[in-house]
């Protein structure tokens, strides 16, 4: 077989703070609002992708887990095409290097969690692969840069281009030059950030993000004053409690703005519902827990599913993760984490024995302690057999 040019990148996950929901134009995947997000510690959810491209494989392909998944959706063939066309531009500026641009990619990636279960496995994907094919093609371009291919091929995925505290500014382009994200923190500034994931249903979601938020933007009413009147200021006011590591004002706008996602959800025609019961007994709880605590420590989020984000600062995990652990110590998750069940300690005016404890500890599968992380990184793995061209 004829040379096969390869290079791998991992990619993180982005758990919004402030969602993204609505596009203004759907090719380009450019967003109604802006969105901030937190970049999870590659540790616990990690994509590695290794892009390879040779004259002599027929099609591009692509392997998730060893399973052969599309790559001829519109938005993957955006993605590879604008891929394609850096590249070009660099080997017609260029004659003494490879002319690669036009080969076939053969694109090998595992994803350490599970993959469309609701834990942006498509973000972590996209940014991992982008990733690997700008180290294949030696493409100059930096994160913000990327991310805006990243975008056109699943909008919240641009935001995992960069590590830390991510801010997808809308644009207010056309052609959506301008809509990109950009750092906003990096991970050193507030690096005691903690991220508790209750997975609820590892399952397939049942509305897609993508029609779903187009169903909200056509049918919802609320929509409108969310996205002319709250998230322009939450939007300031929630990047303003990251630089001055506000933990109960980012709380409070994370929280509230995950009930607002939700709202304009409910309030599409015909309703869209992502919580379920046990979501919603999560939220009881962090309620719970932060009225007890006499402030806000907790903060609830959740996504197009009703898995529980829970974010928290590392000086009050003997109380969060003290709380989860009454209910949920039968799952697995603890072991990753440093978190001694004995440092756990209950506010005292928590009404622990109101909760009926069979009830609060249903519904949830698995837990998975991570924290703030950083964003794509080149690695020396290799996941492709270099002389089938297949996975290894
Ligand atoms: N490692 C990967 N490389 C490339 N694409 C991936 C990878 N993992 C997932 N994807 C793409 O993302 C799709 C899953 O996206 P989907 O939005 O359904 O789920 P999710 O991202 O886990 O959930 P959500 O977006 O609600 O957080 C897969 O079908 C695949 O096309
Ligand atoms: C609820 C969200 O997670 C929605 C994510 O939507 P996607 O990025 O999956 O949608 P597409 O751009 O159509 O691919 C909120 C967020 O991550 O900001």
């Amino acid at each position: 077989m004829s040379e096969i040019y390869y290079a791998t990148s991992t990619g993180p996950v982005n758990i919004a703070t402030l969602k993204y929901w609505g596009k203004r134009d759907e090719d380009l995947n450019l967003p109604t609002n802006s969105s901030i997000s937190v970049t999870l510690d590659q540790a616990h959810l990690r994509t590695l992708t290794t892009a390879s491209c040779s004259s002599k494989f027929e099609t591009d392909q692509l392997w998730i887990n060893g399973a052969s998944y599309p790559l001829d959706g519109a938005r993957s063939k955006q993605v590879m095409a604008d891929l394609r066309s850096l590249r070009e531009e660099i080997e017609n500026g260029d004659s003494s290097i490879p002319k690669i641009a036009a080969f076939p990619l053969h694109i090998v990636s595992e994803n350490n969690f599970p993959t469309a279960a609701g834990l942006a496995s498509s973000a972590a994907g996209f940014a991992a692969l982008i990733s690997a094919v700008a180290k294949l093609y030696k493409l100059p371009t930096n994160a913000s840069e990327l991310s805006k291919i990243a975008r056109k091929g699943s909008g919240s995925a641009c935001r995992s281009l960069l590590g830390g505290y991510v801010a997808w500014e809308m644009g207010d382009l056309a052609n959506g030059e301008d809509s990109k994200a950009v750092q906003i923190a990096d991970k050193k500034h507030w690096p005691d950030m903690k991220a508790a994931i209750l997975v609820v249903s590892d399952m397939k979601k049942d509305v897609p993000s993508t029609s779903g938020m187009q169903l909200t933007v056509h049918t919802s009413d609320l929509f409108q004053y969310r996205i002319k009147e709250v998230v322009p200021k939450r939007f300031i006011a929630m990047r303003k409690a990251i630089i001055e590591k506000d933990f109960p004002t980012f709380a409070e706008l994370t929280m509230k703005d995950s009930n607002s996602f939700h709202s304009v959800c409910l309030d599409s025609y015909p309703p869209i519902f992502y919580l379920n019961d046990t979501s919603k007994r999560i939220i009881k709880l962090i309620n719970l827990l932060n009225q007890s605590a006499g402030e806000i420590i907790a903060a609830y989020t959740f996504d197009a599913g009703p898995n529980a984000v829970i974010y928290y600062e590392e000086k009050n995990e003997k109380y969060v993760l003290g709380l989860l652990h009454q209910f949920f110590s039968h799952l697995g998750g603890w072991e990753s984490s440093s978190f001694n069940p004995k440092d756990a300690v209950i506010p005292e005016s928590f009404p622990l024995s109101s909760l009926d404890k069979d009830v609060y500890s249903q519904g949830v599968s698995k837990v998975i302690l991570t924290q703030v992380g950083e964003g794509p990184s080149e690695t020396d793995d290799v996941l492709i057999d270099l002389q089938t061209g297949l996975p290894k």
